[in-house]
């Protein structure tokens, strides 16, 4: 099962709730890039991933996390056994442990037979991370609130060229940063698809992290390049893939890339439609 990649083609932060969270504005696009997960039933109700992710204990992982949650709140006898295939970097605001965790939940309400709703398995999404709704839902959306209040959005399919400075940017020092901007404007969906919208998370972003800012001043040699998330990777769009490889190919190989397709429908539930079908 794929667990795509996200972007957030532009991000403001409106103020800072009581509890800490930031008030978003941020428009999620999926790309055709992702993980892969593969899941078998186990009788005896253990949950075991097998692959190590260097860092992330066992039982810390999203995947594993987010099993033994579902598991726990629909009182399912079964387990499972958990393989990844992890392409996605980590800290790179492209989402890759978000969407781990979202398709583990799709993917073991599928082969438990659970039947849970999406409504339900979103919100126990949003207990495991702020992203995880959106990976949980499967459509490009407008997110509002702290992520979580999602406006289904028809864009573009662009191409993306997306870097990967070798840095991990940690989301929890960048949203605690006193130097952050938190007073963007609302602003309504239209005026963002006429063009317009930023990212409040670069200029702090740029200042702690050189390798980022190295990044960013490469690529805009050669496009507009823009930080997704709080980094730490950096991207541009292009009408096809041709023109995306070109320029993907000019980067020094101390900045590594990858060429994918902005996706209104994530991956995931394109296959799950087509397992539903069979
Ligand atoms: C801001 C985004 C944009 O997509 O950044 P990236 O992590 O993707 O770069 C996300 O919403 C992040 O989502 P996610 O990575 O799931 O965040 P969480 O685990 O829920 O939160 C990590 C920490 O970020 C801060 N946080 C997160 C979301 C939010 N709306 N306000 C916050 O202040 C909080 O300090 C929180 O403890
Ligand atoms: N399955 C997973 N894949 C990636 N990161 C995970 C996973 N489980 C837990 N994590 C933790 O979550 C952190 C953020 O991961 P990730 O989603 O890749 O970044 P971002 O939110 O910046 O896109 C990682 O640094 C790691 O400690």
């Amino acid at each position: 099962m794929p667990a795509p990649a996200k972007l957030n083609l532009m991000l403001h932060i409106l103020g800072r709730r009581a509890d800490g969270y930031h008030e978003l504005q941020t428009l999620f696009q999926f790309l055709d890039y992702g993980d892969e997960l593969t899941f078998a039933l186990r009788a005896d109700g253990q949950i075991h991933l097998h692959t190590d992710i260097r860092g992330v204990p066992h039982d810390s992982n999203l995947i594993v996390r987010a099993a033994r949650q579902l598991q726990r709140q629909a009182n399912c006898p079964l387990g499972a056994d958990i393989w990844l295939n992890k392409r996605l970097p980590m800290g790179g605001g492209i989402g890759g442990g978000s969407s781990d965790a979202a398709t583990t939940l799709l993917g073991l309400n599928h082969l438990w037979q659970l039947d849970w709703p999406e409504d339900r398995l979103a919100e126990l999404g949003l207990s495991l991370g702020a992203d995880v709704p959106v990976f949980v839902r499967g459509r490009a959306a407008f997110a509002e609130g702290v992520g979580e209040k999602l406006t289904p959005i028809e864009l573009s399919e662009p191409w993306f060229l997306v870097a990967i400075p070798q840095v991990l940017v940690s989301t929890v020092e960048i949203f605690s940063d006193p130097e952050l901007t938190r007073d963007t404007p609302p602003i309504k969906v239209r005026s963002l698809l006429e063009g317009g919208g930023h990212n409040d998370c670069l200029p702090v972003v740029q200042k702690r992290y050189p390798e980022v800012r190295n990044a960013l001043i490469l690529l805009n040699k050669f496009v507009q390049a823009r930080l997704t998330g709080t980094g730490a990777c950096v991207f541009g769009s292009f009408p096809n893939k041709d023109d995306a490889d070109k320029v993907a190919r000019q980067l020094p190989a101390t900045l590594p890339s990858f060429v994918a397709q902005g996706r209104n429908i994530s991956m995931l539930h394109r296959k799950l439609e087509i397992m539903a079908k069979k």
